[in-house]
């Protein structure tokens, strides 16, 4: 379930199923830090309501290439397209969520959560009925009167994932969004990730540093060269998908990929 990046990222087209939905297109993108060469004619498709990870070396420009599409940034060349339109800046039909949550401290979790909706001038009972319900979906229910402080790093996560599920948009960004919270925590929130990419419709665009974590969640997996960052590989994995989440970690093609994708990635670790 490998496709072999290696020759030209322009060569990706081509290997791209002709009747996938493609949600964001990446073409052709370059970013520049000064001298520093972030991203270099990076292209790169997502399809739509699929998660696809961005997996590469520390510093190869994921969180740049994440940024770019959620239009924080602005590409030096080469454009975004969501939807079948250009990326311009910010817009509703994409949410971030972060790794350091981004909670508003003296706000409760209701108000957390429906946070993005008021900026959108979504009105209080509208935007607190549906900030409920996702306070309810990632299993905070109960939880709605409480403050950031009084939530473990985990649910301070979930609401992080609530309020940018509840905006509606169709993309979701998640930067490292699992890297603050323990190991039992983490395994929680990757099953219920899954649930989320099967039940939701959305596209997920997920950056982590974790080879396994990638594997599990990941209907297609993008291994990103060292600076300055091309795609080298894409992965798709497939024949464990429909087994059932407890059954991944102990799936034939899950254990290859993983050690296929360290065989690649090793050679850049310091
Ligand atoms: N604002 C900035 N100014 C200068 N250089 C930057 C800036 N932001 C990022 N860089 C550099 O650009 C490169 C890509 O950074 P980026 O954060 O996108 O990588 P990353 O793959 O997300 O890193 P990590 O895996 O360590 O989180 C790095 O070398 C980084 O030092």
């Amino acid at each position: 379930m490998i496709v072999d990046m290696s020759q030209t990222n322009s060569d990706f087209a081509g290997v791209q199923q002709p009747e996938q939905d493609i949600a964001v297109s990446v073409r052709g993108v370059s970013k520049n830090y000064g001298a520093v060469e972030a991203l270099k004619d990076m292209s790169l498709e997502f399809p739509r309501g699929q998660l696809t990870s961005l997996l590469g070396p520390s510093g190869c420009g994921k969180t740049t290439l994440l940024k770019i599409i959620g239009g924080l940034l602005k590409p030096d060349s080469g454009e975004i397209v969501v939807n079948g339109k250009p990326v311009v800046g910010p817009g509703p039909n994409r949410a971030f969520v972060f790794q350091d949550f981004a909670l508003l401290p003296w706000a409760n979790v209701l108000r957390n959560v429906a946070f993005g909706l008021e900026l959108r001038g979504v009105a209080k009972s509208e935007r607190e009925d549906k900030a409920a319900k996702y306070i309810k979906d990632v299993g905070l229910a109960g939880f709605e009167q409480a403050y950031p402080h009084e939530l473990s790093g985990g649910m301070r996560q979930r609401v992080g994932l609530a309020r940018a599920l509840s905006v509606d948009s169709k993309v979701l960004l998640l930067d490292e969004p699992f890297s603050a919270v323990d190991e039992q925590t983490r395994r929680k929130f990757q099953e219920d990730l899954l649930s989320l990419v099967a039940n939701e419709n959305k596209t997920f665009i997920f950056v982590t540093h974790s080879i396994e974590e990638a594997v599990y969640v990941s209907d297609q997996i993008a291994i990103l060269l060292p600076r300055p960052s091309r795609v080298s590989e894409i992965i798709r994995p497939s024949s464990f998908r429909l087994k059932g989440a407890e059954n991944i970690r102990r799936d034939p093609e899950y254990l290859d990929i993983v050690d296929e994708i360290w065989a690649s990635l090793r050679n850049y670790v310091e």
